[in-house]
C-alpha cells in the first residue's frame, strides 16, 4: 500500500535513509581513516583543516602543541565510536570529496531511493539533505552515485554547522526558517527516531525508516509513520 504525502519540501537524512550504515561507517570511514594524518599534513595553510584541528585538540582536552599523530589518535576514536563531531566531520568531508572526484568512491542508495526522489522532484517537492555528514561531503556524495550524478535533484544542504545536531527542536527550526516555509510544509525521512522527534516537536511531519538488517530495522518509531521502503509513500507538493 502507499501512502500519500503532502509537503513543499521533503528533507532526507542520509545514513539508514538513503545508504546503508555500511556504506558510511565501512566504506567512508575506511576511506577516511588512513588519509586523516597525511590530509592534515598536506594542508597545513587551509584555515578550514587548521581551524577543525584546533576544534579537535580544544574538544579533546589536548595541549595546543599536541601533534598529528594525537590529534589523529582522537579522530579516530572518535570515528570507532560514531561520535559525529563537526570538525571530525569536516575533515572527512574533504577527503571523501577527493575520493568523489578521483572516482576512487561511489555512492550505492538503497534501490528505491532514486526513483522515489525523482518522482517526487518530477511532481514539484523541492528536495534537501539533513545529515550529520558535512556539507561538502554531501554533495561530493551525490555527485557519484549508482544512479548517477542526483546533485541537480537537491536544493538545499543542512548539516551540524549550518543547522545545528539533529537531535535538537533548534535545528529543524533553523532548517524551517531557512527553507522560508512552515513547519508543517516540510516533511523529514530519518531512521532515527530521536530525530524525528527532534523535528515533529517543531511541526515537522515525519517519517521512520525502518530498513531490514539495518540498526534502527526493529526500532519502536511511536507516533511517526514508518516504512520499510521508499516505495511505500509518495510525496505530493501542497
Ligand atoms: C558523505 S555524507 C556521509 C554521512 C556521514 O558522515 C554521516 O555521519 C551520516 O550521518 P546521518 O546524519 O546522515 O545519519
Ligand atoms: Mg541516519
Amino acid at each position: 500500500m502507499t501512502t500519500t504525502l503532502t509537503a513543499r519540501w521533503a528533507v532526507l537524512d542520509i545514513e539508514g535513509t538513503l545508504t546503508a550504515t555500511s556504506q558510511v561507517h565501512v566504506v567512508l570511514y575506511d576511506y577516511a581513516r588512513p588519509r586523516l594524518g597525511p590530509w592534515i599534513e598536506e594542508h597545513p595553510g587551509d584555515p578550514e583543516v587548521t581551524a577543525a584541528v584546533t576544534q579537535v585538540r580544544h574538544v579533546a582536552r589536548l595541549p595546543e602543541s599536541a601533534s598529528t599523530e594525537e590529534v589523529v589518535e582522537v579522530l579516530h576514536g572518535w570515528m570507532d565510536e560514531d561520535r559525529k563531531a563537526a570538525p571530525l566531520k569536516t575533515l572527512q568531508g574533504l577527503i571523501w570529496q577527493r575520493g568523489y572526484a578521483s572516482g576512487e568512491l561511489i555512492t550505492e542508495f538503497f534501490p528505491d531511493v532514486a526513483p522515489a526522489v525523482r518522482a517526487w522532484r518530477g511532481a514539484g517537492v523541492r528536495l534537501a539533505v539533513f545529515s550529520s555528514g558535512s556539507v561538502a561531503g554531501q554533495v561530493a556524495s551525490f555527485s557519484r552515485t549508482t544512479d548517477g550524478d542526483v546533485t541537480s535533484l537537491f536544493e538545499a544542504h543542512f548539516d551540524t554547522v549550518n543547522a545545528g545536531p539533529k537531535r535538537e527542536k533548534s535545528s529543524y527550526r533553523a532548517i524551517a526558517s531557512v527553507l522560508d516555509v512552515p513547519s508543517a510544509e516540510v516533511v523529514f525521512f530519518s531512521d532515527v527516531p530521536a530525530e524525528l522527534d527532534a523535528a515533529a516537536a517543531d511541526g515537522w511531519q515525519t517519517v521512520g525508516l525502518a530498513r531490514d538488517g539495518e540498526p534502527y530495522g526493529d526500532a519502536d518509531f511511536g507516533a511517526h509513520a514508518k516504512i520499510r521502503s521508499f516505495g511505500e509513500v509518495a510525496v505530493v507538493p501542497l
